[in-house]
């Protein structure tokens, strides 16, 4: 419901207010915010009642439109998309407002986001509070403004500044609106009574200057050059992502066209992503974002059950790569942080790495300096006092479980220990500790005061409260963080290790390299396979399955291609014996021009290596197509991914598919992998998965898992109702 409240001065205040039959605002309002949507459609209607009845008032003489409780609009409510609209439509609403003959006034406070901006620039002014936040965000939603957006923004700031904002969907702050030309006056007072007072002060003057629909739009002198160039550049950041190409389609109409054609042309191509996978993928991501906030655990442990600790001061233990990337992000969050290398060599060097960092970081962002939070100590009696440990030392189970003998003494009670580790086992860890329930894991991804994901790792002992104080840790250092059980490699890696094995085995087959990486490039990866094992070192994996007595030649001599019944491939460790480590040594799958070179470049030798390894080992290459490259690769991992969701590792198919999208760089625009493979269709991938296996008997990760059988034989439920079946063993749904 909208009202209005009486004429104020003449000018009435449109509030737009709370409305039980708004889902958005219902849910924001119990988080504590307001919001409402103009897609909400009894907002919609009040918004076109009182703006009929103002113009028709003659003492009304300027209308003010602002948000309740400080939010001005989040805009449209992306779960009223599925259903059927009513309502009066949101375009000739937003139409009427820009033609009425008195002022009407935006005040902008919160935010002022998609929908929202498209409302305020049908006003004839904008006046925003300077904590304000403004944006064009549904290009990040597979969408593109659809209410006028791109045909209005490139009229009022022009061509190259409208572009950049639409196709990325940036948000500004108040101040760089203000300079873009987006509003008019920014203020640290209170917003409304600032655009009340600017109403008043234009009641009676032309507003003919002041519809941006009537704008010409400028048009630069060059513009199939500028086109040209944003198009291009767009097309290689997108990935495959169709919304942001479109989003300049839609803007290069703006300069084209008349702006009633213009609008056509933008409502034309709204509807083609409105329907397109991409838009349900990037909403369901959307979503699934804030949905591992909600976490739970297969003993019941909750998110709104368990209650974090406070953490004012945390100790981080190893300062290699990983160590520092932590120390950045806690100092940068405002943590008291002890950083603890025993080497005092490495010592040295790590404080001038992290400070480096937080320089150039302060520098990049305009923030103070976090230097000051740091102390550094080449003992780990240091950590006697801190509430939460980060140790980040090397990959080494019985280093790490030395260090938590010790910890365990030295560190105050109830002080939380935590294990960045990738892998390994974390209840192993916390049984060298007097108070296992005080232990999880924080897997962090590398660069980690840069990557934003963070797996938490539960294991059998650990307390609610510890993966809570975990999880709103990551929170507070701005990291999505993900509850995960343990388990070796946890869920991405875990994963990981079937995707790795098929493209191992499909070179054995007669693919390269660069065939394989190709497809899963094309496919949205920023990198394939090849090139991400080259980056990250081969050496890495090697030392993995050596430990884990996989490096072993047979009885011939050769390397063994089984191992334990199940088919192996020696590839990446023949490799590494011949010192092709990757990018830091010049070589691996790709040469490079030099050690630490970045630029792969197709390597003959490698070409040769393979065939002779084929010739030595009786393998005939045989032709793969892209289909099979994919299918493979992607449907190996995703069955893995039904095996995690069934063993209880993850709650649900959004927490994978947030792990693989922000840790492993699954296109945003595909969804995740669980939710690629709800896409597909899950009797599909059932099937061409029963087939590999078929062919390949002896590689257990393609034989489907029970859980997808189970969701296939259901009926192939949606994804958001797969829960019912995890949950419920016996469900049938
Ligand atoms: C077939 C042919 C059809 C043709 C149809 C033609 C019709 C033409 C008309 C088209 C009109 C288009 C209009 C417009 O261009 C389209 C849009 O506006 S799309 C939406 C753009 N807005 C956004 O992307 C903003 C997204 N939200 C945010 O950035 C943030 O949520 C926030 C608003 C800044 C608030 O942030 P926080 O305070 O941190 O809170 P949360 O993020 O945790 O959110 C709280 C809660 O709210 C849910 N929520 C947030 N935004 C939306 C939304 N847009 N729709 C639905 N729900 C939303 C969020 O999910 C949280 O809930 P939870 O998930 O935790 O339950």
């Amino acid at each position: 419901m909208c009202r209005a409240s009486l004429p104020f001065s003449a000018t009435w205040k449109l509030y737009l207010e709370r409305n039980s039959r708004c889902n958005v605002f219902r849910r924001i309002g119990t988080a504590g915010s307001t919001w409402w949507s103009p897609q909400c459609a009894a907002v919609r209607q009040g918004i076109v009642d009182m703006m009929h009845r103002a113009l028709r008032e003659p003492e009304v003489k300027s209308v003010v439109i602002c948000g309740q409780d400080g939010k001005f609009c989040g805009g449209a409510d992306i779960r009223e998309f599925g259903a059927k609209m009513s309502g009066p439509p949101l375009v000739p609403m937003i139409h009427m407002i820009e033609a009425a003959a008195k002022p009407v006034v935006a005040a902008i406070e919160g935010v002022a986001l998609g929908g929202g901006l498209e409302l305020a620039l049908s006003c004839h002014y904008r006046i925003a509070h300077s904590k304000a936040r403004l944006g064009l965000p549904e290009v990040t939603l597979g969408l593109l403004p659809g209410a006028g957006g791109t045909q209005r923004l490139p009229r009022l700031i022009g061509v190259p500044a409208a572009l950049e904002l639409i196709t990325t969907g940036r948000h500004v702050t108040a101040a760089e609106a203000l300079q873009l030309g987006i509003v008019d006056e920014v203020t640290d007072q209170n917003a409304v009574d600032a655009a009340v007072k600017f109403a008043q002060s234009v009641e009676g003057k032309s507003l003919d200057a002041r519809r941006i629909g009537t704008f010409p739009c400028p048009r630069p002198p060059d513009l199939d050059a500028v086109f040209e160039k944003v198009m291009k550049e767009v097309r290689r950041s997108a990935r495959g992502a169709i919304a942001p190409v479109t989003c300049v389609q839609a803007v290069h109409a703006a300069v084209t066209l008349p702006y009633a054609k213009g609008m056509e042309r933008e409502r034309e191509l709204f509807s083609t992503l409105f329907t397109s996978g991409q838009a349900r993928a990037l909403q369901y991501y959307f979503f699934a974002q804030r949905a591992v906030s909600r976490w739970s655990t297969p003993s019941g442990a909750r998110w709104d059950t368990s209650k974090p600790r406070p953490v004012r001061k945390a100790a981080v233990i190893g300062l290699g790569t990983m160590g520092r990337g932590i120390s950045v992000s806690l100092a940068q969050a405002g943590f008291s942080v002890v950083a603890v290398e025993t080497q005092e060599k490495q010592l040295l060097e790590a404080k001038q790495a992290v400070s480096g960092m937080l320089e150039r970081d302060a520098k990049r962002r305009g923030a103070p300096l976090a230097h000051g939070n740091i102390k550094y100590s080449c003992s780990l009696k240091a950590a006697a006092d801190v509430d939460l440990v980060i140790e980040a030392v090397f990959e080494d189970m019985a280093l790490k479980k030395a260090i938590f003998r010790q910890l365990s003494a030295i560190c105050k009670p109830g002080t939380f220990l935590c294990s960045n580790t990738s892998a390994l086992d974390i209840d192993e860890l916390a049984s060298q500790t007097q108070s296992p329930e005080l232990v999880v894991g924080m897997h962090f991804f590398a660069p980690a005061h840069v990557m934003k994901l963070l797996e938490v790792v539960y294991g059998p002992r650990s307390s609610p409260e510890a993966v809570a104080t975990a999880m709103q840790m990551g929170k507070k250092i701005g990291k999505v963080s993900v509850a995960v059980g343990n388990c070796r490699g946890f869920v991405g890696n875990r994963m990981l290790k079937p995707y790795l094995e098929q493209a191992f085995f499909l070179l054995e087959e007669g693919a390269t390299p660069e065939q394989v990486d190709q497809v899963l490039e094309e496919f949205g990866f920023p990198m394939g396979v090849f090139k991400v094992s080259d980056l990250s070192g081969l050496d890495v994996g090697w030392k993995v399955r050596k430990a884990d007595g996989l490096v072993v030649p047979d009885s011939t001599g050769k390397s063994a291609r089984i191992q334990g019944g199940r088919r192996y491939s020696p590839l990446g460790d023949l490799l590494c014996e011949q010192g092709r480590f990757g990018q830091k040594t010049g070589r691996g799958w790709y040469q490079y021009d030099k050690p630490g070179g970045r630029v792969a470049k197709s390597d003959p030798w490698l070409h040769r290596f393979l065939e002779e390894y084929r010739a030595r080992h009786g393998l005939v290459a045989r032709r793969i197509d892209q289909q099979e490259v994919l299918e493979r690769c992607l449907y190996a991992l995703i069955n893995e991914g039904f095996q995690i969701l069934q063993d209880g590792i993850a709650a649900g198919p959004e927490d994978i598919d947030v792990i693989y999208v922000l840790g492993y760089g699954w296109p945003r625009h595909r969804g995740g992998p669980m939710f690629f493979a709800d896409m597909v269709g899950l009797d599909k991938v059932l099937d061409r998965l029963e087939r590999y296996h078929q062919l390949h008997p002896d590689v257990p990760g393609l034989k489907p898992c029970s859980l997808l059988r189970k969701l296939a034989a259901g009926g192939c439920p949606p994804i958001h109702r797969w829960r019912e079946v995890i949950q419920k063993p016996h469900s049938q749904l």
